[in-house]
Formats: C-alpha cells, structure tokens, sequence
C-alpha cells in the first residue's frame, strides 16, 4: 500500500462493476447512498466485455451469413457468403464500444459513486483496501463474478486453448474449432462459428443442453447438427496434446476418441473466484460454488456482507446479477422480505433456434409434483407468420401442476422474447387464463403462447357440457 491512502467512509462498499455491482450501486447512490465501487479490470464485467455481449454480437454477424445462405428458399439469389475476420471482430467491438458509456466510471462518478479503479480486499470485517484506498462501509457487497473453469484435464494447461476471455479476438478465423462443453457457451460459439465458415466439433460428456426441456433441446441439436456442427454426447475429454500445431483431444468414447483441430475453446462452466479478496480477514466463508449466502444473499458468517450474481453461486445470468441487486435494493434498503427464490428464472441460449426455459422443466415438475403434472404445447408450425417466414422449427411448452403454471418451455425463432408473456404471468401468480384472456395481435409468433394456454381449455370449453349448456341458453330469447 502507498504512503498516501484515502481513508473513505460509505454507507455500501461494493467490489465489483460488472452486471450485478452496478446495478447495485446505481439504485444506492439515486436512493442518497453514499457508495464507494471498486474495480480492477473492465467497467462493465463479463457480461458487456467477454460475455453476453460479445456473443450475441457475433451471432448475429453469423445470423446474417446464414441469412444469405438461406435466402435461395425465398426466392432470392445470392452468391456463397464469406467471412471478413477482422470486420466481424470490428462489428462485435463495435456492440461493446456502445454500449459502454452505460456502464462507465464518468456515468457512475456522475451519479455520485465513488469509482477506485484497483483490486480490493478484505482487511477486517467492515473494510475494503486498495492500493490507494481505505473504505469502512456499513454494508459491503461482493459482486466478484467468475471465471471459466478448466477442467484438471492432462495436457490441458499446456495447450494454448481459449476462453471466453480470448475467443473474440482471436487473430486468425479458426479452421476447425474444438469445444469442450455443450453448455450455452459451447452451443452459442459452435453456431456462430459454424456459419462464418469453421469446422466445429463440440465435446460433451453428457447431453448437450443438460438444462433444457429435453425435447426442446433434441430439437435445437439437431438443428445445429443439420448446420453443420459435429456434437459428440456422452464423450468425456480425457487427454489433450498438440501435435505439429494442430490441438487434439482425447475423449473416452470409442466413438470418436480423438479428435483433432486447430483451436480449442474451452467451455466447461463457470466458477466464482475468491482469490486476492482475503475472504477470512472479512469472516466471510466461501465455498467451491461461491460466497455461502442463503436465498436472503447476505453472508451467514458477517451480516455486513451480500454477494450478488455469479459470485452468489446460484443461476449465472446478467438478469440474475441484476435481479439479485434489486433484492438487495429491497431487502437492505427498502426492509422489504424480497429473497432470490420469489421469481421464477429464465434461462435463453441464443441459437437459431433459441431455447428458452423458465421455472421448472416438465422432467423437473414431474420429481417435484409427480403425476398430476400436465403439459399444453403449441407448434409453430400451424403459426402463420412462423408459416410466413418459413420458420416453423419449434414449439411453446407450459408445464402445469393442478392446472398452475409451473415452468415454460419454448423452442424456436425469437424463443427468449416470446417467453416475456409467460413470464409476466408467472412471477404475477396470474391464472393460466389469464394467457388466453388478450387480444394478440396476428400474425406473431408470441401468438403461440395463447394457443398452448388455450389448448388446456380446449376439452372443456368444446366438452358434451359445454354444447348442452349453449343449446339451452339459446333458448333465452
Ligand atoms: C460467453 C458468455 C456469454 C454469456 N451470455 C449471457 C447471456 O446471453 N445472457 C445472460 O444473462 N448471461 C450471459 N452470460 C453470463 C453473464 O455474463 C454473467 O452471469 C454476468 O456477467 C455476471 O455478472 P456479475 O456482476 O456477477 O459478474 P461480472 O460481470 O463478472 O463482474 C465482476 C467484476 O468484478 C471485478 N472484480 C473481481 N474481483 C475484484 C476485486 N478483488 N476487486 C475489484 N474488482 C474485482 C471483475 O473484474 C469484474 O469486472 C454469459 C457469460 C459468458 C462467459
Ligand atoms: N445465453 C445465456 O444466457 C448464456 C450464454 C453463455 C453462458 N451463460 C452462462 O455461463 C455459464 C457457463 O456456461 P458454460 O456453457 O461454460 O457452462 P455449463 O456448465 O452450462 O456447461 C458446461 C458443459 O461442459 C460439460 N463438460 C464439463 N467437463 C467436460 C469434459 N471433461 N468433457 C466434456 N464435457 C465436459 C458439462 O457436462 C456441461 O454440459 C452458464 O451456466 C450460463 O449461466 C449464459
């Protein structure tokens, strides 16, 4: 520590300015707080500088390669698209260089927050230091994030294999990428390389997708596969070597037990990382998943702490990180009994075709509620602008218990935006009929929530009953 130390007194200490610090320091300072906000890397985090961002912007320069591809169905000639490398990596820093204002220190600063731009740690249980600051808070959040876990798979330190961190600017297009995990990383990257011209084989040791409806991720797999892209199930990378600059991995599946590239991305999840922030000088306990906090966010072992997104160790999503900075907001500020459980929480990956997933999987409801679990689904292929489009891969799936909402499914083009009205409806505890109680405007797809809500009633509504009742109150003048 330098001889000239700031001592600085704040009524929130927050380490941390990715997805779930600043908006967490954002609602404070615009409620009077006093807020002190550490951060050692990029403003912004993962989610803005390796993460949602980079990747949704390079699947949609993908999207538009497959556009061209597809446009012959339409009726439009073009000729076989090609990648320009740098341009694309041009577009994807061009999404982050936006949108980066928004997550800034000048906006912050501006806001009122203090920003100390270096690495902070614990020193006792109510203070943060940095190199140049000292910061006794009354509460303090951790909000630390995580990093890609690499798997102890021999050969694998050695490799130069990529993460998150590096595939965005990687210098050459890759020939053939290799991906160990079909989560949503593994899945989103395999897509997007795919279309801009890579050969990509993705290796998964168990089902791709392992957190989706199952039949909804049958049907974006093999949609990927139809793309182009080698998923090989139920083979666990074992060894990986390199060979005259060429990586291969060695799973240990008969099947395919080596395959060869020339990049490997490493995508096997995420882990929060406590190292550097001296968590026992805080009394703060830790485990392999994150800061120990129940459903309440705040540590066990010192009250004065809160961890928010993925250093919580629950759900990792920018939209979770964001979430649980309004709980805190609620909880800490407001006295209100807000906890992380009360919403149901949506999950998308960002394929063509989207998955998108919220509350409970129909596999899920069924080890929770058992039999008395039900489904109603509505394909989009009797959609009319699905039908329109030509787009009719896909599916809207709610999962009922008692005739309850309890999860969603849906599978297809625009998924994630179509799952917002079965959110709503959720998370207000509204009836089921209130999914089928609006005008939705035609031709959209979001239409096929209302019908999948509408074929639950469909037997009752058109029942014996219900034509005995109609033909006697015809009788009414
Ligand atoms: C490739 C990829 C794609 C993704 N796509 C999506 C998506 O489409 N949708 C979605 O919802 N989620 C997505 N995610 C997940 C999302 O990015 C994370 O869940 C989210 O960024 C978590 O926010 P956070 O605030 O918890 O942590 P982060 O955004 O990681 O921020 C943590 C910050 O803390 C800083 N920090 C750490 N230690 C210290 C310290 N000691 N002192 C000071 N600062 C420190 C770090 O530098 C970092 O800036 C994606 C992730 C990846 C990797
Ligand atoms: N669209 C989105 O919202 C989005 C996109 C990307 C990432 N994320 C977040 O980031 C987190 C991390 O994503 P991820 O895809 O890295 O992790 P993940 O945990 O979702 O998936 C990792 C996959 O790697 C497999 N795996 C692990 N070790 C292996 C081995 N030795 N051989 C073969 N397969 C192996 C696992 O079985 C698993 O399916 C996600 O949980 C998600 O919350 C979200």
């Amino acid at each position: 520590m330098t001889s000239s130390v700031q001592d600085l007194k704040a009524d929130l200490c927050i380490i941390g300015a990715g997805s779930g610090g600043l908006s967490a320091a954002a609602g404070a300072a615009q409620l009077g707080l006093k807020v002190v906000l550490y951060e050692k890397h990029e403003m912004g985090g993962d989610c803005l500088n390796y993460g949602c961002v980079p990747s949704k912007a390079l699947l949609s320069a993908a999207k538009a390669a497959a556009g061209v591809r597809e446009a012959y169905k339409y009726g439009i000639r073009t000729v076989d698209p090609k990648t320009d490398w740098e341009a694309v990596k041009a577009h994807v820093a061009g999404a982050i260089a936006t949108i980066a204002p928004v997550d800034s220190q000048e906006r912050f600063e501006g806001l009122g927050v203090t920003v100390i731009r270096e690495a902070a740690r614990f020193s006792d249980k109510k203070t943060i230091v940095s190199e140049s600051s000292r910061t006794q808070a009354r509460r303090i959040i951790i909000a630390t994030g995580s990093r890609a876990f690499i798997p102890p798979i021999e050969g694998l330190k050695d490799a130069p294999y990529l993460t998150n961190e590096t595939i965005f600017t990687v210098p050459n297009l890759p020939r053939h990428l290799v991906i160990l995990g079909g989560g949503p990383i593994g899945l989103e990257m395999a897509q997007a390389f795919v279309r801009l011209g890579s050969k990509v084989t993705v290796i998964e040791m168990g089902r791709a997708m392992p957190r989706a409806d199952a039949e909804h991720a049958a049907i974006a797999i093999k949609a990927l596969r139809e793309e182009g892209v080698t998923i090989l199930e139920q083979h666990k990378a074992q060894r990986v070597s390199q060979e005259n600059g060429s990586i291969r991995v060695h799973t240990d599946n008969d099947a395919a037990p080596m395959i060869e590239g020339s990049h490997l991305l490493v995508a096997t999840g995420r882990r929060a990382v406590p190292d550097g922030l001296d968590l026992e000088k805080g009394g703060v306990e830790f485990n392999q998943k994150g800061i120990v906090v129940g459903d309440k966010l705040r540590s066990h072992s010192n009250p004065r702490v809160w961890a928010l997104g993925d250093a919580a160790g629950m759900e990792q999503f920018t939209h979770i990180a964001g979430w649980h900075a309004s709980v805190f907001t609620r909880r800490a500020l407001f006295k209100q009994g807000t906890k992380a459980s009360s919403l149901p929480v949506p999950a998308v990956t960002y394929t063509s075709p989207e998955v998108a997933q919220l509350g409970l999987t129909e596999a899920e409801a069924i080890a929770k509620h058992g039999s008395k679990v039900t489904t109603s689904a509505f394909p989009f292929h009797e959609n009319d602008r699905a039908i329109a489009e030509g787009k009719t891969l896909g599916e809207c799936k709610l999962v009922l218990y008692k005739g309850k909402l309890v999860g969603a499914s849906i599978v297809g083009e625009g998924a994630g935006d179509i799952l917002q009205l079965v959110s709503v409806a959720m998370s207000n505890g509204l009836k089921l009929t209130a999914l089928t109680n609006f005008i939705s405007p035609y031709p959209t797809r979001a239409e096929v929530v209302k019908r999948a809500a509408s074929a639950h009633f469909t037997p009752v509504v058109f029942s014996k009953n219900a034509q005995r009742l109609v033909g006697l109150l015809q009788r009414i003048p």
